[in-house]
């Protein structure tokens, strides 16, 4: 697979975006970084109640008090990771949404992935709903040296909710939050799932695979376009990961080629003709910083030398320092 494009600091002013104060002023100080739509569901019910009714509180969580939810720090680390190589990267069949393991290569680039981000402060994790990014930051984590567990978060139901909480605070205070999103899926590739991409090249022509692979508005047969995954990908990114970067929380997203170049193109401010040329490779980790609201990349293993990779800012040097220092 190529390698990723040769990256460059981004200066671009992101469109400014603050987290619509409703949400995060409603949320009581968490020791356990619940990401603010798992606040709103867990912290509060609020029924509908009238003037003489009082709103119901979650009994999980029983915030204590509902102050604003503090700022951790004015600038906050996102690490990007495509997937492992998976079973049908192997084969080279186009995959998509269907939901295929790692190889045991795969496993490997997860696990060096994280060896390379262990000093880089991760407090929340979103993947995809598919078992290759879920698998991907779950071994990259076993290598960070917070020595924190992902845990995965669940909110399909009420019930699942109520039995998936962590009642001990010391334990919350060990774990990070990890949120399984199907809009992070990898896009839809229609019919060409499971087809072999050098055959259907053959059959179709470079040139047609070419366009539907890496095009932005063209899409496979009665598949997703990349213009069609980013509606997803990068709307679920504003609404849902923006909003904790601006609270100054850290965050790892382990996702897909086409739902992170998605992403990329959004964070990059590409075109949609500069992002055909953007490939990622399998497992390895982009790094930006989000900082008065704007995202700059800051390296990523391929950059130019190993040292110079990721560019550390004083905070996440600050944060490394601290970590030696509780080794020793
Ligand atoms: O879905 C797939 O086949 C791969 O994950 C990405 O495929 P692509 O590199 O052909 O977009």
């Amino acid at each position: 697979m190529a390698t990723v494009v040769s990256h460059h600091l981004i200066s671009s002013i992101a469109s400014p975006h603050s987290p619509s104060n409703s949400k995060a002023s409603l949320f009581p100080k968490e020791p356990f970084n619940l990401p603010i739509k798992f606040r709103q569901n867990r912290c509060f019910k609020i029924e509908a109640t009238t003037a003489s009714q009082t709103p119901v509180l979650d009994p999980l969580l029983s915030p204590s008090k509902t102050t604003p939810h503090k700022k951790k720090s004015n600038e906050a680390s996102l690490i990007l990771i495509r997937h492992g190589e998976s079973l049908w990267n192997e084969k080279n069949l186009f995959t998509g949404c269907v939901d295929v393991p790692l190889t045991e290569k795969g496993v490997a680039e997860a696990i060096q992935a994280g060896k390379r981000i262990s000093t880089i402060p991760v407090d929340l994790i979103f993947t995809s709903s598919l078992i290759r990014a879920q698998m991907t930051a779950m071994l990259a984590m076993t290598q960070h040296r917070c020595k924190k567990v992902p845990i995965i978060l669940h909110d399909e139901s009420e019930k699942a909710q109520t039995w998936s909480h962590v009642f001990s605070e010391e334990t919350r205070k060990q774990s990070i939050p990890v949120v399984a999103a199907w809009q992070l899926n990898e896009r839809m590739y229609g019919e060409l799932q499971g087809l072999n991409k050098e055959e259907t090249a053959e059959r179709y022509g470079t040139q047609q695979v070419h366009e539907w692979r890496r095009s932005y508005h063209i899409p496979p047969p009665k598949g997703e376009s990349l213009e069609m995954c980013a509606e997803r990908a990068v709307a679920y990114f504003e609404d849902n990961i923006q909003p904790e970067l601006a609270l100054g929380n850290n965050v790892l997203i382990a996702a897909h080629g086409n739902s992170l170049r998605s992403i990329i193109m959004y964070l990059d401010k590409l075109t949609s003709q500069e992002v055909t040329s953007l490939e990622l490779s399998t497992g390895l980790p982009l790094l930006y910083i989000f900082k008065d609201r704007k995202f700059m990349r800051r390296g990523s293993p391929v950059g130019p030398t190993e040292a110079g990779v990721y560019a550390y800012t004083k905070r996440l040097a600050q944060y490394r320092q601290k970590l030696d220092e509780s080794l020793n």
